[in-house]
């Protein structure tokens, strides 16, 4: 079996799906149902990729691990919790806490591996080092992610930033191409659900666009005012039309799940009260019907349903689905897995 995959991606870097065009996206997907299947065994041997992890993980931090393992490298988990001792800011007096600047750190990263990988959401963990202070126009800018890219001279993986989750959207489209065969022309609903935080819209607006890459006709569901990103939005619904499929929105979760193949959960907080999160937690404690349960999945056409994880039970999606044969979440995780083996057998 060839030890290489045979496939070259447009971009040195992975900081969004929409960065490649929807070729490169399928191709990626058929390569991780490859490797999940047996078929190729490309090898990474003797490569190493950091993963820098400023926030927690479960899924992300031991697929990227499994995922250099089986491929004959080894990644290197480099947690930045509690330690946010960078600075990002060009031209800055570094007489405070920031230890070292990533102008430094990404070369010298660079030297020892052959790739980075970077977890930074700054809504998950509010450090010195977000420089947006709470507003949107800045933290969609993706100050930490986007140094690293630029100051690296190895292949720099989004492992979820304050915009994008590349990787949990290219997993999805992996578990609904295994699940529907072909997705395109198939309803997908992407439905809000109440949790008591206000979460990133990074992992939504992957999950929008991997749907809208597979060529489905995809449904957005949510109360009113939790619009995702406006101009985010506009480009899933082109690349939808790209491929034959097309975007709505819906504000109400029954209307929205009439038919549905596919109903993918997910919370986040509402964009218009970024840095605000006090007067969004008052709207958003209206919302705690925003559940799925097994009665609203009466409405779908024998609908599977997907979530992230970490997912809080009854409050997010009832026990009622989540133990039944409706829920795909196991699968939908195991395919983080193959579709980063697939995205660093093609990168690295
Ligand atoms: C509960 C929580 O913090 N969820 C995070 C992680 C999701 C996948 N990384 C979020 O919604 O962004
Ligand atoms: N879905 C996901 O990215 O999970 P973790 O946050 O546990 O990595």
């Amino acid at each position: 079996m060839a030890d290489a995959t045979g496939l070259q991606l447009s971009q040195r870097h992975f900081m969004n799906t929409a960065d490649l065009p929807q070729q490169e996206i399928q191709a990626l997907i058929d390569l991780a149902l490859s490797l999940k299947h047996g078929e190729v065994k490309p090898s990474l041997a003797g490569k190493t990729l950091a993963t820098l992890f400023f926030n927690p993980s479960v899924r992300t931090r031991v697929s990227f691990a499994t995922a250099m393992f089986k491929l004959g490298g080894q990644a290197l988990d480099l947690s930045m919790e509690g330690a946010w001792s960078f600075e990002f800011g060009d031209g800055v007096v570094m007489d405070g806490a920031t230890i070292e600047h990533v102008k430094e750190v990404a070369p010298v990263l660079s030297r020892y591996c052959d790739g980075l990988a970077i977890r930074c959401s700054e809504l998950v963990t509010k450090s010195a080092a977000s420089a947006s202070a709470g507003s949107w126009q800045n933290a969609r800018q993706d100050l930490v992610l986007n140094s690293f890219a630029r100051y690296a001279t190895v292949p720099v993986i989004n492992m979820e930033s304050n915009v994008y989750h590349p990787c949990q959207g290219l997993g999805d489209a992996v578990t609904i191409k295994e699940q529907l065969g072909q997705p395109q022309g198939k309803k997908y609903v992407l439905t809000w659900a109440y949790h008591p935080k206000a979460l990133p819209m990074a992992t939504p607006n992957s999950q929008m666009l991997a749907a809208c890459d597979l060529g489905m006709n995809v449904t957005l569901a949510y109360p009113e005012g939790w619009d995702l990103d406006p101009e985010i939005v506009k480009m899933a619904s082109q690349r939808a039309k790209q491929s034959g499929g097309s975007l709505q929105i819906e504000h109400d979760m029954d209307t929205a799940l009439e038919g549905a193949h596919i109903v993918c959960a997910k919370s986040w907080g509402a964009l218009q009260y970024y840095g605000n999160w006090e007067a969004e937690k008052a709207l958003r404690v209206q919302h705690k019907d925003w559940m799925v349960t097994q009665a609203k999945m009466q409405h779908t056409d024998n609908g599977r349903l997907m979530h992230c994880l970490p997912v809080r039970r009854n409050v997010e999606v009832g026990d009622d689905v989540l133990d039944s044969p409706t829920s795909i979440v196991i699968d939908e995780a195991e395919n983080r897995l193959w579709a980063q083996m697939a995205l660093l057998a093609t990168l690295l």
